[in-house]
């Protein structure tokens, strides 16, 4: 079984602590939605566990059977609100970049370029640069990159924010198919994204202070 801990983790943004005490564990096929208004720390938190900001405090990592644990960056995509797409260059030469960098964790499997671009819900489109695609398009293939290697945890920062409802429900299908194959999510968002019963973090940004005076 493999498992990602999260144990009392503590971020600081500028002067102040932004969260402390955060602790969580997931399964394969669980996935955890962070909650909170604009500001409260979920972009934060998610770029903690994917190793881009050190935490003040505390560990995460993840864990698989015979195996020492492994920092999460090692395993996961980071799906956040920039696209990390290069304009200039076509679609494959996009995903095939981040199919070679990323490589596929764990003797995973992964999709070759067209069939992610089918899973999408764009086919044959691939050879055109990447700048000339409406912003729908770009965010879809921003997507696909999550198919073209296989990593078990998918950290996700509102990832359906200003797609179509036919372009949620695609992604909702893509979610639920990691999940059922084992995977696991994080994810800011205020979309349900097809998932049964998540686990729930609310964070609570600065305010977290005022809160334990108070109790
Ligand atoms: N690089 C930074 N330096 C200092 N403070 C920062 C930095 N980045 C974010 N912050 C502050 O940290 C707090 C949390 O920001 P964060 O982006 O994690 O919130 P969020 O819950 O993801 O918000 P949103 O829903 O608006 O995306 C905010 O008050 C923000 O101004």
């Amino acid at each position: 079984m493999t498992r990602l801990n999260a144990l009392n983790l503590a971020a600081r943004r500028g002067e102040d602590l932004l969260f402390r005490g955060v602790s969580f564990t997931l399964s394969g096929g669980e996935a955890l939605v962070l909650t909170g208004r604009n500001g409260s720390g979920k972009s934060t938190l998610l770029r903690v566990v994917a190793g881009f900001i050190r935490p003040d405090h505390g560990t995460v990592a993840y864990e698989s059977p015979g195996a020492e644990p492994r920092p999460v960056r090692e395993v996961s995509h980071y799906l956040g609100h920039r696209n990390g797409m290069k304009a200039e260059l076509t679609v494959t030469e996009n995903l095939s970049f981040w199919k070679d960098f990323l490589g596929d964790a764990d003797q995973g499997t992964s999709l070759d370029i067209e069939d992610a671009a089918e899973r999408v819900g764009l086919a044959g489109i691939t050879h055109l640069p990447y700048g000339y695609l409406s912003a729908g398009q770009q965010r879809r293939f921003a997507m696909a990159r999550l198919l073209v290697a296989h990593r078990p945890v998918w950290l996700l920062d509102e990832p359906t924010a200003a797609l179509d409802i036919k372009a949620d429900a695609m992604f909702s299908g893509l979610v639920r198919d990691h999940l059922t194959g084992g995977g696991m999510v994080i994810a800011a968002t205020h979309q349900p994204l097809g998932l049964n019963n998540p686990q729930m973090l609310e964070m609570k940004g600065f305010d977290y202070r005022d809160m334990e005076d108070a109790a």
